[in-house]
């Protein structure tokens, strides 16, 4: 089976990648496999220079081609934020304190259109490295709905689908998410 190595710890993001890859056959391979010891210090202010940076540290690491993900939530109403500090909001990696304090940020406003970025970068020793965006587009609830996914998904609302993100089977948040489209854009590059 063809290995397709990622430059993440993010367990949510692997089983977004998995619902894509697998079908595909490839077997997903992250860095809580192979460098799991490994602390990537994000310190780019776009998603593009920290997907570009995760990328290529492992791959020069590893001296193969890997593939990084750098996404995050962007709050018209709260100028773009939490943006490329989305994971870190409230809480190193703590999902609910992050809810809560984009709730907390929120509350009385009535605008609540938002949207989910993501950029990944794929980067191969002696290659130039590259990058695709996808973005999708939702509104912030006003509680949590559902218990799929990562992040702020339970409170990401999607119209077209009248679910937020977390009532959908990663197959299916895999057909509208912002991971699915960026994703798309790679296929046709690799
Ligand atoms: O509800 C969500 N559904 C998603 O589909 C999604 N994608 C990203 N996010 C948020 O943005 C951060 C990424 O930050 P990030 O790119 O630095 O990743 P991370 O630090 O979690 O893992 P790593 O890949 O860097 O190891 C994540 O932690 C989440 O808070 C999402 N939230
Ligand atoms: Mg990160």
């Amino acid at each position: 089976m063809t290995q397709v190595v990622i430059a993440t710890k993010n367990r949510g993001k692997v089983k977004d990648f998995e619902a894509i890859f697998g079908p595909l056959g490839y077997e997903v391979v992250t860095m809580l496999d192979v460098a799991p010891d490994m602390d990537i210090e994000e310190t780019g202010t776009t998603f593009e220079e920290n997907a570009v940076l995760k990328a290529e540290t492992l791959s020069a690491a590893l001296q193969t081609m890997v593939i990084a993900d750098d996404s995050g939530l962007a709050i018209d109403a709260l100028h773009g934020e939490p943006g490329v500090y989305s994971a870190r909001y409230a809480g190193d990696h703590d999902d609910e304190a992050n809810i809560q304090k984009a709730l907390r940020n929120l509350q009385g406003e009535t605008n609540r259109q938002a949207r989910f970025v993501c950029v990944i970068a794929v980067a191969e020793p002696n290659k130039e490295t590259y990058y695709v965006r996808g973005e999708c587009e939702g509104e912030i609830t006003t509680e949590k709905r559902g218990t799929n996914g990562f992040g702020y998904d339970p409170i990401f609302y999607v119209p077209t689908l009248n679910k937020t993100m977390a009532e959908l089977t990663p197959e299916q948040k895999s057909t509208i998410s912002h991971r699915g489209a960026a994703i798309a854009k790679l296929k046709e590059k690799l």
